[in-house]
């Protein structure tokens, strides 16, 4: 799940103007709030200077985590206050700041950010990532386990991938990392593929790019205007027409078909994640919690929770992969002694290194590199600063595992350094965070991991790599594009030649 990014150019287009008609009425106000007697003082986090009525909006730039974690080095400050609009958002860059929050705060910061386009994309904030915490979040927070679905959707990759190695093609990498995930996504989900068309897949993209969006409309009330004239505001309304459309119709066929037969989805997973909800709906099971309005908003978080964020993964642990060579035949020496022939996932537990290898990966690109925002919901002390409620909350996953001060070479790729620690030891610590903290953790964690375990296992054990047109190691463009996910700039492109 993700926020921040690059549509912010858009209405920034019109910032020059905002800015020189809100700077008289900042000027006035503040003459006449010096007037008036002021409140007790504050301690306040560090600040970066900002503009008056944007604040430090126009700071953000394309990739807001390096921004963020450039801004925390410079002023050395594991937490800073930052000004978005007429909204404070405390920025949280190092692992211990991070555990102070969530250890320690986390009721507190158990709420999404109230954003006007984020709600209206997600129901109404009927997602599990978007509801504010309660009964109806806590009966919708769950995701089953489909291991045959995965096995099945990746023994279809594999094959595909031996066809194309046969006719000597380039593998899109980032494609078959996305393909996959969509449609593991998709068959738990609906019970088949058959949404997971290209107009469903283009509408992710879009709700993604508008999650990414940091509209100037949405942090000052009074500019409400402005992602009408920009177009936001329609960008969001078709959007959301167009995928409201498609999961109608989808309840609709599963009600008139009365469920997908177990037999399609693997004996022991049974229905799809659709049928499952409507079946709890008609018993009643859920009491009000479940609306039709609900039903397609908890399928909407499968998709925009899941798909993109185990491409990802998936894509960056190739890259690495095709970057250090001595780490892909360390990694295929172990997957092929453990499985002969295509890896299932009772294998997975005996790859240890995989295990690393992913993690590293982790630290090094997390998917959503800014978490999803959370607000504070009251006012209070952390660290030591005093901070109110509705305060934006960012925590810096990308700057967690980057942070010199707790990783020697934190740029290096080196996953030997968790020969000795768990991804549950690592989060425990906060030393890496990538499926963020707390009650409001990723819901789909060990789903993800399976996913991307086996594909990444099955893709580096059945198949030797190599870059197009003998192109070398080091050469490979690891530049990045930002979405709410970070995905690699250009696709991933390599050559495959099963072994
Ligand atoms: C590598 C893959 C994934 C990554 C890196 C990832 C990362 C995240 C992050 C950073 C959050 C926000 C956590 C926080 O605020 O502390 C989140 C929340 C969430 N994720 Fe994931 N995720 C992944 C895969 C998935 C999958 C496969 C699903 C479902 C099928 C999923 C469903 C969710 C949901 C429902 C939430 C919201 C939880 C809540 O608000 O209570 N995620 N994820």
């Amino acid at each position: 799940m993700g926020f921040l990014a690059q549509h912010l150019h858009c209405s920034f287009l019109l910032l020059p103007a905002i800015f020189f008609c809100s700077a008289a009425y900042f000027l006035l106000n503040r003459y006449y709030s010096s007037t008036s007697s002021a409140p007790p003082k504050k301690h306040l986090p560090p600040s970066p200077p900002g503009l008056p009525v944007i604040g430090n909006l126009h700071q953000i730039g394309r990739h807001p985590h390096r921004t963020f974690a450039a801004l925390a080095r410079r002023y050395a400050a594991p937490v800073m206050l930052l000004r978005l609009g007429s909204r404070p958002a405390l920025l949280v860059s190092t692992g211990a700041a991070a555990r102070e929050l969530f250890k320690n705060h986390d009721l507190l910061v158990s709420t999404r950010v109230r954003i006007k386009t984020i709600e209206k994309l997600f129901y109404d904030a009927k997602t599990v990532a978007s509801a504010p915490p309660g009964d109806y979040w806590r009966h919708a927070k769950r995701v089953q386990s489909f291991a045959s679905v995965r096995a099945q959707e990746t023994n279809l990759v594999v094959e595909r991938l031996v066809a194309a190695s046969r006719r000597g093609a380039r593998v899109d990498l980032s494609d078959v990392a996305t393909c996959l995930s969509n449609d593991v996504i998709c068959r738990v989900a609906f019970g088949g593929k058959s949404t997971s068309s290209n107009r469903f897949k283009e509408l992710l993209d879009e709700l993604m790019s508008l999650l990414g969006g940091y509209f100037v409309g949405d942090f000052i009330p009074s500019l409400f205007w402005v992602n009408w004239v920009s177009g936001v505001n329609r960008r969001v309304d078709k959007t959301f027409k167009e995928f409201d459309d498609i999961l109608e119709s989808v309840l609709i066929e599963h009600e008139k078909n009365g469920g997908v037969k177990t037999s399609d989805m693997g004996e022991e997973e049974g229905k799809s994640f659709v049928d499952v909800l409507l079946e709890e709906q008609k018993d009643g099971k859920s009491g009000h919690f479940l609306g039709r309005d609900n039903i397609k908003a908890l399928l909407l978080d499968m998709f925009v929770g899941g798909t993109d964020t185990t491409a990802t993964l998936v894509e960056w642990v190739m890259a690495e992969l095709l970057r250090h060579p001595d780490i892909m035949n360390k990694l295929q020496h172990e997957v092929r002694t453990v499985a002969k022939g295509n890896v299932n996932e009772n294998d997975l537990d005996n790859m240890t290194y995989l295990k690393q290898v992913i993690l590293e990966t982790l630290r090094l690109h997390p998917p959503v590199p800014l978490l999803a925002p959370r607000e504070l919901m009251e006012d209070c002390t952390i660290m030591g600063y005093n901070l109110a409620a509705g305060t934006f909350i960012f925590t810096n996953a990308w700057a967690i595992g980057r942070d010199p001060n707790r990783w020697a070479d934190p740029d290096e790729f080196q996953p030997e350094r968790f020969a000795n620690r768990s991804l549950d030891d690592s989060v425990h610590a906060f030393d890496v965070v990538p499926f963020g903290a707390g009650r409001r953790g990723c819901a789909g964690r060990s789903f993800a991991l399976a996913t991307a375990e086996l594909l990444i296992a099955n893709l580096v054990g059945r198949f030797d790599w190599a870059l197009p047109d003998g192109g070398k190691a080091e050469d490979l463009d690891m530049s990045e594009c930002t979405l709410p996910t970070i995905h690699l700039r250009y696709p991933l492109l390599a050559m495959a030649t099963p072994v």
